[in-house]
């Protein structure tokens, strides 16, 4: 594998984030009402009701670190996952599979995809599929442009990439367009209008079916032909567990979901931000070339095949903190908590709120990475935010923390820098809408509503989505007639669907001030 450096002779224009393009609502009060700005009216601590179930929002960031370093192991994260596995792998028992996951997978993910040696074998092999399936794109190109969806592309590329590296060549790998439309009807399957879902549920059957045979055929001799050792080691601790086909495919789809699902849309956010800064995107690529020139004489091949650690932030400091920069302005915030044991939670001035067994709790993330004492400009992507080698540097969330840090977070960094590295010299790329013109300004991410950006000043452009939940919610809308002043957020919308949506058409709050 060898490629020199500025070979840059096909465009690929993305056509835009995937016709995602969304008017948000506004407040009558002219505001959009987004997560931070409920921590401003309501305080560091409230309540609200999703379909019944009370969840306590939880924005101070003392109690978020303590409910995620959870010393006194007060805290489970089983009711989320449960939700997951109901919702993306149709699982019937969620409750003995939970315990499966939780306490056999994840030990078993984090030493796969976090000891030096696990990712010294996922890496060269992951480098390897990558670089062949985008030459792959490139000799399809020849010397034309092409529009391309920039999700859809780069979802397809990175599943195919590590399908090919984690579960070897017996795994369906044209499941992929209904990977997609779960992944990004997620929160339809979790609606309580089934008619909704229809599509999304025949694309999970269809997906779920692909999986069981996959894994009946490639289990032999207790491993999985041709897959990763780790991937393996996974199936073996599922097939010990006796569980049905059906939830042990349910199970297996799960993995793959959360190998996947955030790696696509924060690959979409990298792009995206880089795509629309130019003088971020220069930056990156200077960095690029200059340790390709100094340390590879210009051969892309010789850095892919180079050890892992030759991508770390001593090397690519500027690649790195671009990525946490994406991570801070569009990860959603989903690290649901449930209390194992009555316990209280302080919330700043010595102030406690108390949780009873099985209450839930919801660490609001976005009050920390958008808090503008914290951040100067909070709401601009700034590439080099996170340049500082200072330990006592801006806080970052994005893969959690603590007992529940995210097990794949090296391995996931490793292939967005790698997938943006290969595709940055090999394309001259640029983001157009959907009438083909490259839009003016730059993608300012919505400090006031998670995964919503805009375009902006001089844009014809109001706001620009990857989520799938804001885009899904806002077509159930227009199809069902359904309307809700609330903005566009997640839990907002999705209350805008409900019965116990309150009086506001809002989200129905109580304890306003913890
Ligand atoms: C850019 C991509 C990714 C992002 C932004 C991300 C983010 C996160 C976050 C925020 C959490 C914590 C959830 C919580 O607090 O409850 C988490 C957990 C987790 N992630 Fe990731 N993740 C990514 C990729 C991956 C990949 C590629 C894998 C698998 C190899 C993975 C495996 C896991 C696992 C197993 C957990 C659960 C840990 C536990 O509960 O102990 N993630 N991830």
């Amino acid at each position: 594998m060898s490629l020199p450096v500025h070979r840059k002779t096909k465009r690929v224009s993305f056509a835009d984030v995937p016709g995602i393009v969304v008017q948000i609502k506004q407040d009558e009060d002219g505001s959009f009402n987004g997560d931070h700005l409920y921590s401003e009216r309501y305080g560091p601590t409230y309540r609200f009701f999703v379909r019944g179930t009370s969840i306590t929002v939880l924005c101070n960031d003392e109690g978020i670190k303590d409910t995620f370093y959870d010393k006194a192991r007060a805290f489970s994260t089983y009711t989320g996952h449960r939700l997951a596995l109901r919702v993306v792998g149709a699982v019937k028992d969620d409750v003995e599979v939970v315990h499966l996951m939780n306490d056999r997978l994840f030990p078993i993910v984090a030493r796969g995809f976090g000891s030096t040696s696990g990712m010294a074998y996922l890496t060269s092999i992951s480098n390897d599929n990558l670089f062949s399936l985008l030459s792959d794109v490139e000799d399809d190109l020849g010397s034309s442009s092409q529009d391309k969806p920039l999700t859809s592309f780069l979802g397809r590329v990175l599943y195919k990439a590590s399908s090919k590296t984690l579960f070897g060549d017996l795994f369906p790998i044209d499941s992929y367009t209904d990977f997609e439309i779960v992944d990004e009807n997620f929160f339809l399957l979790i609606s309580p209008l089934p008619f909704v879902a229809r599509h999304v549920v025949q694309a999970r059957t269809r997906l779920l079916k692909a999986i069981g045979t996959y894994i009946q055929v490639a289990w032999k001799d207790s491993h999985v032909e041709g897959a990763a050792p780790v991937v393996s080691e996974i199936v073996s601790a599922i097939k010990a567990a006796d569980l049905t086909l059906t939830d042990e495919a349910g199970l297996f789809l799960n993995f793959v979901w959360g190998v996947r699902s955030n790696s696509v849309r924060s690959a979409s956010w990298l792009f995206a931000h880089l795509l629309t800064n130019q003088d971020a995107f220069a930056r990156v690529r200077e960095e690029i070339d200059g340790i390709l020139d100094s340390q590879f004489s210009g051969d892309l091949g010789a850095l892919l095949n180079s050890h892992h650690s030759t991508l770390g932030s001593h090397n690519f400091p500027l690649l790195d903190s671009a990525i946490k920069e994406t991570l801070r302005l569009a990860v959603l915030y989903g690290s649901l908590r449930e209390a194992r044991r009555d316990i209280e939670v302080e919330y700043g001035n010595g102030k406690k709120v108390h949780f009873g067994v099985g209450d839930l709790l919801l660490p609001n993330l976005g009050t920390l990475h958008h808090d503008s004492e914290a951040f100067e400009d909070a709401g601009t992507f700034r590439v080099d935010r996170y340049l500082s080698a200072d330990k006592e540097g801006p806080v970052f969330w994005g893969f959690g923390g603590g007992t529940h840090v995210c097990k794949g977070r090296m391995f996931a960094t490793h292939e967005l820098k790698v997938l943006f590295i290969i595709c940055s010299t090999m394309f001259d790329m640029q983001l157009v809408d959907e009438a083909g013109h490259v839009p003016q300004g730059e993608l300012q991410p919505d400090t006031r509503s998670a995964g919503v950006s805009r375009l902006g000043a001089g844009s014809d452009h109001d706001a620009v989505s990857l989520t799938a939940i804001v885009r899904n919610l806002d077509e159930c809308h227009q199809q069902y007639g359904t309307t809700s002043p609330s903005p566009i957020i997640t839990f907002g919308k999705l209350a805008g669907l409900h019965k116990n949506v309150a009086s506001d058409g809002n989200l129905a709050f109580v304890d306003g001030k913890g």
